[in-house]
């Protein structure tokens, strides 16, 4: 019996009637969240992940941690009132009910074993991140995913943990599903890897290697290599859980990290809002001639999206950096742009959407291996502005976008949070954009409808 197709949900974008002047407070980064994740399950004691994200990608992460043995506990409202975070299942879609919002995971490592299952969704973290620490489980693990995360790339890593001493069953598919045979321990060492596809296949390498017996030495030997700002991430995190790494920026060879062999500390970390979630709302003081508050911007950070104060600056706004936190505003004009978006790729759906507003073309580049997002990103882009009217075509690594009167219509999303919320920028300026499945932004940015709404006085 075929199944009967789910009806498509369409949620009708918000208007702006006027221009946009609120508060709103982002939640936790989801890149910072996962790695810390990663890094307090590895830990020799214990550690806290204070304002953590809670969103479909942490969610996975967490479960599939505690699938290998990591005890999290999550304080609800009070550091005495416990509850297992078994009992919060990531999903697919919807917001997550106030009552299950928490404030801060206590992350209890303990000895990793199998058997266990993992299901990554489609996030790149947790297919990445999680076979280097399968390897160290005591027993077989099994990862599985959403169908878009088979067609994702992960063949640098599962050849990477061979070369490193990992058994890994992928019935010759070099991508998901696949099970990693773990033996509770791996010897590690040098490894080459082309990592032009992702910046999270050295990430992924990174995290683990403090737990390897040899540590790793990691070669990226590719064209590119796309997102370094994450992999700055990674290293910093690893720095502050006592790991001792060399980069290329620290004096080290080009192309090469190295990681020695040692006990991770287990740290009490705040998570930073996600600054790359920030985004729409940048976009909408942008677009509207509005002013928007961040508060809690980091003043130094890892982020990518804190280039958005740059970006956006060129692209028409002014910011400043306040004891109340970002405050950015809106000039009333947009301009074009003309920029390499390859460190930040994960905004190029947001500045797209912001361009097709401009007073001038602008042209993306730098960004080819958005193909292998959650969807084909430069495609979607291209096909969703066009159909409401706009003028976008792809290049080789990247889009040329020239504004044209846009008029309503639907937006589709390919189960893409970042779709989602660059047609919600559209439909600030636009009348009639409706929304295909706005609640796959439940990816990293659960509450995203709600405060979408907030933002407008709605
Ligand atoms: O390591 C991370 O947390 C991420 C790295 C980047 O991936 P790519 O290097 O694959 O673009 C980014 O786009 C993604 O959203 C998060
Ligand atoms: C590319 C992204 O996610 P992922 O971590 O799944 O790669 C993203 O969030 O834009």
């Amino acid at each position: 019996m075929t199944a009967t197709p789910a009806p498509t949900v369409l949620w009708p974008a918000p208007h702006a009637s006027g221009a946009v002047d609120a508060t709103v407070h982002v939640p936790g980064s989801k890149s910072v969240t996962n790695r810390a994740l990663v890094l307090a399950a590895l830990a020799a004691e214990p550690g806290w992940l204070r304002r953590p994200l809670r969103s479909r990608d942490t969610l996975l992460m967490a479960s599939a941690l505690r699938a290998m043995g990591v005890g999290i506990e999550e304080t609800v409202s009070s550091a005495s009132m416990m509850s297992s975070l078994s009992s919060l299942s990531p999903r697919s879609g919807g917001p997550v009910p106030p009552e299950e919002s928490g404030e801060a995971w206590r992350v209890i490592p303990s000895g990793l074993h199998g058997p266990a299952t993992v299901d990554v969704g489609n996030a790149g973290t947790v297919m990445r991140f999680l076979p280097p620490v399968a390897a160290l489980v005591d027993g077989p693990v099994r990862f599985d995913g959403d169908p878009r995360s088979y067609e994702r790339p992960l063949g640098a890593v599962i050849g990477a943990l061979r070369t490193l001493g990992a058994r890994i069953d992928d019935d010759g598919r070099s991508a998901l599903p696949l099970t990693v045979h773990g033996s509770g321990a791996l010897v590690g060492g040098p490894v080459e890897i082309d990592a032009s596809a992702s910046s999270q296949f050295v990430s992924a390498l990174l995290l683990s290697a403090p737990r390897f017996n040899h540590g790793v030495r990691v070669r990226h030997i590719g064209p590119s290599l796309p997102s370094m700002p994450h992999i700055r991430m990674t290293v910093d995190m690893l720095r502050r859980a006592g790991a001792q790494v060399d980069t290329p920026e620290s004096g080290g060879e080009p192309n090469v990290w190295r990681v020695t062999p040692g006990a991770l500390l287990g740290t009490d970390l705040t998570i930073e809002p996600d600054l790359s979630n920030a985004q729409p709302f940048l976009a909408a003081a942008l677009v509207t001639g509005g002013r928007m508050v961040i508060p809690d911007w980091p003043s130094h950070t890892t982020q990518p999206g804190d280039r958005l104060r740059e970006i956006f600056t060129e692209m028409g706004g002014s910011c400043e950096l306040t004891d109340q936190g970002l405050v950015f505003s809106g000039s009333g004009r947009i301009h074009g742009i003309d920029v390499d978006l390859g460190e930040v790729g994960e905004l190029t759906p947001g500045i797209a959407a912001v361009a097709a507003l401009a007073d001038s073309p602008s042209t993306l580049r730098g960004v080819a291996h958005l193909r292998l997002h959650e969807t084909d990103r430069l495609a979607a882009l291209t096909k969703e502005i066009n159909e409401l009217g706009g003028d976008v075509t792809e290049t080789a690594d990247g889009l040329h976008i020239r504004p044209r009167p846009l008029h309503g219509g639907t937006f589709h999303t390919y189960d893409d949070h970042r779709m989602a919320t660059a047609a919600a920028v559209l439909g600030l300026a636009v009348a009639d954009v409706r929304i295909e499945n706005v609640s796959t932004t439940a990816k990293t940015l659960p509450d995203f409808p709600d405060l979408w709404t907030g933002m407008l006085g709605m």
